[in-house]
């Protein structure tokens, strides 16, 4: 398994070990102790996601639930691929509205760790991509929010992206009051 830094300091890339042979690869896509023995404790998931964009360049995000319902998530790509973003969206953090953004495919296997207090999003790079992430809350329909995708100067190499109706209606960044302070809670 390998554990890579991003610009965000609590953003991380993992990616775990794939033991290939002629018919395919196997790997263990979450394992709590190879994670907690490489350093990296993560708060427990209870819940999996799993969506489906038909086409390329669908774009979803960016995305939160609010304290306290606020959730982490392990993001992976089982199908085609995607580029996953990160905001930082904790009032007080030095690194505030700052964001990274990472290729995720099946091929690469990587994931990304999105900590509590960030904005999560990404765009499809082929059709019939699939996302699948680990969360460690539980959808709360009252706290799901969103901030404009186009609102951060992020370039999603998508100038008109499927959008959902919320997504699309989604105040802008700089109009927008985070509910989260430093430490990603309320
Ligand atoms: C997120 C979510 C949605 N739903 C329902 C609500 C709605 O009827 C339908 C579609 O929801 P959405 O349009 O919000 O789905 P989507 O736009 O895919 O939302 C997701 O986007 C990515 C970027 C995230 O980070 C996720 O946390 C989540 O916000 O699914 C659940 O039942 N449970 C859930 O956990």
């Amino acid at each position: 398994m390998k554990i890579e830094a991003t610009a965000l300091p609590d953003v991380l890339v993992i990616t775990p070990a794939r033991f290939g042979d002629e018919r395919g690869f196997f790997s263990e896509s979450w394992n709590r102790k190879t994670l907690s023995d490489a350093g990296v404790i993560l708060p427990d998931f209870v819940q999996d996601n799993h969506s489906m964009s038909r086409r390329a360049g669908t774009v979803r995000g960016l995305h939160y639930q609010a304290p306290p319902f606020a959730q982490g998530k392990l993001v992976r790509c089982g199908r085609g691929v995607l580029w996953d973003v990160a905001v930082d969206a904790r009032r007080g953090s030095p690194t505030y509205g700052q964001w990274v953004g990472v290729e995720l495919s099946h091929e690469n296997g990587r994931q990304l760790w999105v900590p509590p207090g960030f904005l999560h999003g990404f765009v499809t790079r082929e059709p019939d991509t699939e996302i699948v992430y680990k969360c460690t809350a539980h959808y709360d329909k009252a706290s799901d929010g969103a901030v404009r995708w186009n609102s951060l100067g992020i370039d999603w190499g998508a100038d008109d992206p499927v959008l959902s109706d919320k997504d699309r209606d989604a105040p802008a960044f700089a109009d927008w009051q985070s509910p989260f302070d430093h430490e990603g809670a309320a």
